[in-house]
């Protein structure tokens, strides 16, 4: 018999918001080495499970497991191992783009180094003292998106990660994608993309509308 255990899976999840059911018992398991989109139309509770994942918001019915056990009674634990990058870049314009990554990082517990260095990968050499209020929407989500270079975390809730951004900055998130989970790590997202360099690995969840 199997004793694997997943780093992540929902039991018989229910979410209903405005009186609307936007999915009931859903299941799912996310392993390490797994990237997983949920995929599905505007306004069908992509969000709403991401964030119920996160424990940032609950479920009406069900749990979320982190390796086999309640995320509330490990919350420190499974803070720990999550990286959760919400669908708003959360970029303060009155800060540098360095600023706004060191405040990002620290405010997340995430260790602050390198700084420089991670805004290189995401493209921003020579924009570390630009505040942000003068740069453009993807250069926004650049930033945001640099927490990835430095996570240590296991599992990655991403939100719309390629929103504003260009192609060949999709080539590199997808590169990382793939030596994140060739590290062990694992990944749910959404996204309205479609993937190339990652597209085998990915499994898809689909949520529909209910009309009941
Ligand atoms: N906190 C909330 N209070 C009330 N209703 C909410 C709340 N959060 C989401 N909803 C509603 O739940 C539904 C699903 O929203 P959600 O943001 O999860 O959709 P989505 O699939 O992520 O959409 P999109 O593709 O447009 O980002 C929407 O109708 C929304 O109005």
């Amino acid at each position: 018999m199997s004793n694997h255990v997943p780093l992540l899976s929902s039991k018989h999840l229910t979410c209903i918001r405005q009186d609307r059911v936007l999915f009931e018992d859903l299941n799912f398991e996310l392993s390490a080495g797994d990237i997983i989109q949920v995929e599905g139309p505007n306004g069908v509770g992509k969000t709403s499970l991401l964030k119920i994942l996160a424990g940032l918001s609950f479920a009406n019915e069900g749990d979320v497991l982190y390796r086999g056990k309640n995320i509330q009674q490990q919350a420190e634990e499974y803070r720990q191992n999550l990286l959760y990058l919400g669908h708003q870049p959360g970029v303060k314009g009155e800060l540098t783009a360095e600023e706004n990554l060191e405040f990002s990082l620290a405010l997340h517990g995430q260790t602050v180094a390198d700084t420089e260095q991670t805004l290189s990968e995401v493209d921003l050499a020579g924009f570390e003292d630009v505040y942000a209020s003068q740069l453009s929407a993807g250069q926004h989500r650049r930033i945001a998106l640099g927490r990835l270079w430095q996570s240590t975390q296991k599992i990655w809730i991403l939100d719309e990660p390629f929103t504003a951004i260009d192609k060949s900055g999709v080539s590199k998130l997808e590169k990382l994608f793939l030596n994140h989970i060739q590290q062990g790590g694992a990944i749910i997202l959404t996204t309205h993309q479609d993937f190339n360099l990652i597209a085998s690995h990915v499994t898809k969840l689909t949520l529909q509308y209910r009309f009941d």
